[in-house]
């Protein structure tokens, strides 16, 4: 069974509706350049994108599922479409595990629990929080992810959240996935620093449209 190496590099490879380069040739092109470049493992949304990325490479895929209120919890929030990633190859789950309410009432222990028994397959716990992070391992995940950090009080900071990385390495038994905002190898140190077992990054390898606008933000104004 494929997991995650410690150490590895994750890369994301996901890209929305208004973005050129959505759809699963684009996403599998991605995981491709990715691998090639040395990532560990593969994180992808959707079955259509994750299957497309199963059929060029061995590594790893983080699969998960957005679906619903992106103001609420929609990282795969139901066992179906924790179901539905599995079916389509991923070899781990990830999954919002914020202590937000969930969309069809179950608990987090409850969701875990039948992804483990019925897929067989390790859960990563999408978290905003030290709280979180703790009431996650409670629940039965494996890894636990600063993911969420930032994208569920309103105010989204500009980097990667490394107190929530060291804190969660500190308290937390399991290990702990850096996640979200991180863009330079300084950043990666920093979260490896802190404590991270692996490192996700996404926009700053695979998103063009926005690499391209934060280099023409620096452009003197004219
Ligand atoms: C908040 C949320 O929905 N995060 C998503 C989780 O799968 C993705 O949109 C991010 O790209 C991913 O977490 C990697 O982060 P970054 O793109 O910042 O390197």
């Amino acid at each position: 069974m494929r997991t995650l190496a410690p150490g590895s590099l994750v890369v994301s490879c996901q890209a929305g509706p208004e973005n050129p380069i959505h759809g699963p040739a684009a996403m599998a092109l991605m995981a491709q350049a990715a691998e090639a470049g040395g990532a560990g493992a593969i994180r992808a949304n959707g079955p259509d994108d994750i299957a497309a990325i199963r059929a060029v490479t061995d590594l790893p895929i983080v699969g998960l599922h957005k679906l619903g209120d992106p103001a609420g919890v929609f990282i795969t929030p139901t066992y179906e479409s924790a179901a539905g990633v599995v079916a389509a190859g991923a070899d781990l789950v990830a999954l919002d595990a914020t202590l937000r309410p969930r969309p069809d009432g179950q608990r987090l222990d409850q969701q875990i629990a039948r992804i483990h028994d019925e897929l067989g397959v390790p859960v990563m716990a999408d978290v905003d929080s030290l709280d979180a992070g703790l009431a996650a391992q409670d629940a039965g995940a494996d890894f636990v992810a600063t993911t969420l950090s930032g994208y569920t009080d309103g105010r989204t900071p500009t980097g990667p959240d490394i107190d929530l990385v060291r804190q969660l390495a500190a308290r937390l038994a399991c290990p702990i996935v850096a996640e979200g905002r991180i863009r330079t190898p300084d950043d990666i140190r920093a979260v490896c620093d802190a404590g991270a077992y692996a490192v996700v990054v996404g926009t700053a390898i695979t998103n063009p449209m926005e690499i391209t606008a934060r280099l023409v933000g620096a452009l003197p104004v004219r």
